[in-house]
């Protein structure tokens, strides 16, 4: 699996790098960015934190606007941030921001004309680790976190897979796409109407019912949600994840922060504590 460098810049000691490569999941050719603390240059290998993004994202908005250089060089943490959908120019796209290019909302798509191209849960669980293991000096530890349509692939993906991750996290999950406007677009177009394959993506089906028996399968979950989101009411319901949080015990830890939006400015805020967060459980 080779990979072609294409950007590096200097970071915290580190060094923040972008490499394109042809993905077999998605059939096209894809981007993703990485921040390689400074501790890899001195040999060591090192934990990696996946982060997916958001609707209308690319591998960059994280880097870019998080500030999570510093914190990741202190506590010698790889990032890994890939893109959101497939791309290029015979790959499927809508009007909307919310589906196609730039909402692959992390899921198989089934559906035509999205079903070539549209396979990121393929892409984020199977083939970008094998990349990242094959081309960097890495450890076996893996977390992952995310934001909003990201939030809900990290989630949602953390549960299906909860031995490939010690911790996940998110800012401003969508929580049950089941049952919101932007999760119901892209699951009819993607999935297709029947409900009952949507559920294999919800994280609030999945914590209620999938794998839960085992008390070492609940992988430890940090969310954070603004109280002045534009998108709280309608699209995220963050009270229906604690609700089944509660019901399942599971040890999910949800904060509220008054006065913060949507945006990356409150992702910026507290991404130090979401770090620290996953390097107490990537020993
Ligand atoms: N353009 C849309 C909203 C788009 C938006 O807010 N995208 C968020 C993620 S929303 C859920 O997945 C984002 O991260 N944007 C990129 C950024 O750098 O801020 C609208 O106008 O409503």
């Amino acid at each position: 699996m080779s990979i072609n460098e294409i950007s590096a810049n200097k970071s915290f000691s580190g060094w923040h790098k972008q490499f394109t490569h042809t993905s077999s999941a998605l059939n096209c050719e894809m981007r993703f960015a990485v921040y390689l603390p400074p501790q890899m240059e001195q040999g060591k290998k090192v934990p990696v934190l996946y982060w997916l993004s958001g609707l209308t994202c690319t591998d960059e908005n994280f880097m870019q606007k998080a500030g999570a250089h510093r914190m990741a060089a202190e506590l010698g943490m790889m990032i890994v941030a890939p893109d959101t959908s497939p791309r290029g120019d015979d790959v499927a796209d809508d009007e909307g921001y919310d589906l196609g290019k730039g909402a692959g909302f992390y899921v198989n798509a089934t559906q035509e004309p999205w079903a070539k191209h549209y396979q990121m849960y393929d892409y984020i669980t199977h083939e970008l680790p094998q990349i990242i293991e094959g081309n960097f000096s890495v450890t076996e530890q893996k977390a992952i976190a995310g934001h909003s349509m990201g939030g809900h692939g990290a989630l949602m993906i953390a549960l299906r897979n909860p031995q490939m991750f010690v911790s996940a996290s998110a800012f401003s999950p969508i929580v049950n796409p089941m049952n919101c406007p932007w999760g119901e677009k892209a699951f009819t177009a993607y999935l297709g109407d029947d409900k009952e394959v949507w559920k294999e993506y919800d994280t609030c089906y999945l914590m209620e019912n999938y794998l839960m028996e085992q008390t070492d399968q609940k992988i430890p979950m940090l969310v954070s949600q603004g109280e002045a989101d534009q998108f709280l009411a309608e699209q995220l319901k963050p009270e229906a994840l604690q609700a089944v949080a509660s019901k399942k015990s599971y040890p999910l830890i949800l904060e509220y922060h008054q006065g913060y939006d949507h945006s990356y400015y409150f992702i910026a805020s507290f991404i130090e504590q979401h770090l620290k967060f996953h390097a107490e459980h990537l020993v």
